[in-house]
């Protein structure tokens, strides 16, 4: 057994660790750390399109993510982020009304879009009034106009759509957007954005990106909080070796973009050797892996304590 890394969480900071193909690591102390290095992830990506490409196209998923995405409405971060450059996209929506509670759509409206000054034109949302099906149809001729207009950028490596930045939960069995494990949408490769009727979790029908278009992101963040979730991320981050199933989480794998996981302890306290301590500096991180790498170059990307 070697030991990988030993890091240290400082007050308003990451631990962060890069982790194979799994993507940035990075565990935060509770929620509130994480909700600030979750702003400040975001205004930073969003800077940095606004810079390159003069807009900021981001994808948004339900769930518990746009609570911890509340930190982007207070300051500062309400008057840096040019939130006119922002196009909003969903990566999954329910099927029903935008007024009714279970709408991602009302979701974010209620707890982020109306409390900051995004164009409502920017904001695309699925239509609601027809079937899932025709809403994924919809919906999929609304990105691909905003492709030709390069709104949306496109992947050099495929046709797919490269959004900035896609934003997905994880539900405890491991799906992400509204695909499910087993479900026959995962397998989906020609279309960009798929429907299912018949969602495990409720409501059942919903409107879904399918992993090409997940994967050709320049930017995927995973946001997993909650115990409940710990052997979710252990099953989607560690290395298990052959027999690993099939988890939707496990499939996001950027072609080109970056992954990062946001984890509070709770979530990330079934990876694999993960140990945290009280030291004179604070909470420290340790993780034993079975690594090729040595130590010390493990370490140099870390404060090591
Ligand atoms: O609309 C949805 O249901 C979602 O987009 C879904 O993929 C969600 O992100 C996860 O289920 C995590 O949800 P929680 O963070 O609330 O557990």
């Amino acid at each position: 057994m070697n030991l990988k890394l030993v890091g240290k969480i400082v007050k308003s900071m990451a631990l962060s660790e890069v982790n194979n193909d799994r993507g940035e690591l990075r565990i935060l102390e509770n929620l509130d750390e994480l909700r600030t290095d979750l702003a400040d992830y975001i205004a930073e990506l969003s800077e940095a399109a606004v810079k390159e490409r003069g807009v900021f196209a981001i994808a948004l998923s339900g769930g518990s993510l746009i609570d911890l995405m509340g930190k982007l409405c207070g300051a500062p971060y309400n008057k840096t982020i040019d939130w006119a450059k922002w196009y909003i996209f969903w990566a999954d929506e329910r099927v029903v009304a935008k007024n009714h509670s279970d709408s991602n759509y009302k979701l974010a409206k209620d707890g982020l879009l109306s409390k900051v000054p995004i164009v409502p034109s920017h904001v695309h949302s699925i239509n609601d009034s027809v079937s899932a099906e025709e809403a994924a149809d919809e919906y999929m001729f609304v990105i691909r106009q905003l492709v030709k207009t390069r709104m949306v950028s496109v992947s050099d490596i495929s046709d797919c759509p490269k959004f900035d930045l896609i934003l997905l939960g994880m539900g405890p069995d491991g799906h992400i957007a509204s695909l499910f494990p087993n479900h026959s949408a995962l397998d989906e490769t020609d279309e960009w954005v798929t429907f299912i009727i018949d969602s495990p979790k409720p409501p059942p029908e919903r409107i879904t990106f399918t992993l090409p278009v997940i994967n050709s992101a320049s930017n995927v963040a995973m946001v997993v909080t909650g115990e409940r979730k710990a052997e979710a991320v252990h099953l989607a981050i560690d290395n298990i070796g052959p027999d690993c199933p099939s988890l939707p989480a496990r499939l996001v794998q950027p072609t080109k973009g970056k992954l990062v996981w946001f984890l509070d302890k709770p979530a990330a306290s079934k990876l694999d050797g993960l140990q945290f301590s009280d030291g004179k500096f604070g909470i420290h991180f340790v993780r034993r892996e079975k690594t090729n790498k040595s130590w010390e170059s493990q370490c140099k990307r870390f404060s090591v304590v």
